[in-house]
């Protein structure tokens, strides 16, 4: 079975969220149970592609409306990585320090219809594409309506929704950029008027996935204007867990962390990550460490923290670090809490992944107080790494994280409030007093197995059944 994933992120290659962790282990672990699964991204000018080196196998101009703009398709020399991956390689679009910028509309039709192109002039067509969020959302409609695709229209688009939130509108006038079709199927791209590339991927796709059972279920109600489109096709709409990747997220293993540890080991092993931790941030080890790393953005609930960390900071009995960036704001005022709070709290505004694994291994707690939340995978990272997740009960939260008030293990909330944060803050606490059990729950959330084994069976237990 030959299965190539479509994204505009993949780890360790280019991340900007949980999508590049999604999109860089499913391959691997779909090729594990005996598939041929492989990505297509676009090449960025980053860390990871200026360590590398490349072979272009695929030359050829893609068609931009009037213009035909160079470009290539490349591959990694050697074997680095558990799965193939192809980049397509155009300078004046795609080779930017960021993965997403201020041209997102011409780069990402380039990108997609460049793809399509090339897969165009395999040998050996996949048997299934697999698109994934707005970014490659315009590949179902193209596969099944464009002209020059038509030998590909019989192969089943499959996309995955990561976050509805974000979906790509593009102005009307850009239809011409996109490869000529039947102008009478032009409302499959519409939405409210606007060109809607998540819209178009949910009307066209033959299988629309998200990234949990419970998100599926909230979209009918909360899709940013997409609520009755996901109601209509619902019949071809499944939820799936997203796993994490078990072998970079393995406190046993990890690199990145000062000491690794195992369940046996766990104590010594966490004790010595939250020291470091503590020791470069200015935060008091005695304490219960609460963490939040993050998009610093709405849905993650970012705007609230600096007000109920303020309030639960007042008691002076907890330790917080925060990593995210985002919007200004946000940014401005948990860096401002820092004054307020020396010796129990700072923030490193930016994004560092190395720190992030530091975290999940030192901190005690990590807070996820999401207004809304697909899957999240910040919360599974927690659990590996022995962290009691503080969650608000929405989407993928909801389907991995147990009250400990219902013979669970983390700490659930109902709403995005102030108020709400701080009270499960203060359960932690109480929590954290009782160390015996606090301790035991920590060898039982490293037990918890959310690998990807089971989510990728499922995935291609859903190709098999497209007839
Ligand atoms: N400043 C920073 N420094 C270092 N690392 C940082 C960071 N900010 C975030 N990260 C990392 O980025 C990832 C975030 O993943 P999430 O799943 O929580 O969120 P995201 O909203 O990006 O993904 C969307 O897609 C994923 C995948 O489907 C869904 O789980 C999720 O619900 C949906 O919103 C984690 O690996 C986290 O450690």
């Amino acid at each position: 079975m030959k299965i190539i994933h479509i994204s505009a992120e993949c780890y360790p290659i280019a991340k900007v969220g949980g999508l590049a962790d999604v999109v860089g282990a499913l391959p691997k672990y779909q090729n594990e149970i005996g598939a041929n699964s492989s990505v297509i991204m676009p090449f960025y000018n980053n860390k990871f592609t200026q360590a590398h080196k490349f072979t272009s196998i695929y030359q050829s101009k893609v068609k931009l409306g009037n213009d035909d703009i160079d470009f290539e398709i490349l591959k990694i020399k050697g074997s680095v990585l558990e799965f193939d991956v192809y980049f397509v390689h155009i300078e004046e679009l795609l080779y930017s320090e960021n993965v997403y910028t201020e041209n997102d509309i011409n780069r990402f039709l380039a990108f997609q219809i460049a793809a399509l192109d090339w897969i165009l002039t395999l040998k050996e067509k996949p048997n299934y594409i697999h698109s994934h969020d707005h970014h490659t959302g315009l590949i179902p409609f193209m596969a099944q309506e464009s002209y020059k695709y038509e030998s590909l229209n019989k192969i089943p688009v499959i996309t995955t929704i990561h976050n509805a939130q974000y979906q790509g509108w593009m102005p009307y006038d850009n239809i011409y950029k996109i490869p000529r079709f039947n102008i009478e199927k032009v409302g499959l791209l519409l939405w409210d008027d606007m060109i809607n590339p998540l819209a178009a991927a949910i009307k066209c796709a033959w299988r629309v996935t998200t990234v949990s059972p419970s998100y599926m279920e909230e979209l009918k109600y909360n899709a940013n204007g997409l609520e009755s489109l996901l109601s209509h096709e619902s019949s071809k709409a499944i939820g799936i867990l997203n796993g994490i990747d078990s072998e970079v997220w393995n406190p046993e293993t990890d690199k990145y962390i000062l000491k690794n540890y195992r369940k046996s080991t766990v104590e010594s092993g966490k004790k010595a990550n939250k020291k470091w931790l503590c020791n470069e941030f200015n935060l008091d080890e005695s304490k219960p460490l609460f963490a939040f790393i993050g998009r610093l953005v709405g849905e993650k609930g970012a705007e609230l923290l600096p007000y109920a960390l303020d309030y639960a900071l007042s008691t002076k009995d907890i330790s917080v670090i925060v990593l995210g960036s985002g919007h200004e704001q946000t940014e401005k005022e948990l860096s401002g809490l820092v004054a307020r709070h020396s010796g129990s709290y700072n923030a490193f505004i930016g994004y560092d992944e190395k720190l992030s694994h530091i975290i999940y291994a030192g901190a005690d707690f990590l807070l996820m107080p999401s207004r809304v939340e697909p899957c999240g995978l910040n919360q599974m990272y927690s659990l590996r790494y022995g962290t009691v997740p503080i969650v608000r009960r929405i989407g993928g939260l909801k389907d991995t994280v147990i009250d400990i008030g219902d013979n669970g293990f983390g700490i659930c909330h109902n709403e995005v409030s102030v108020q709400d944060i701080v009270v499960a803050i203060s359960r932690a606490k109480d929590f954290y007093k009782k160390q015996k059990e606090f301790k035991a729950n920590r060898k039982h959330i490293m037990s918890i197995d959310h690998s990807w084994k089971v989510s990728a069976k499922a995935y291609i237990n859903l190709y098999n059944l497209i007839t």
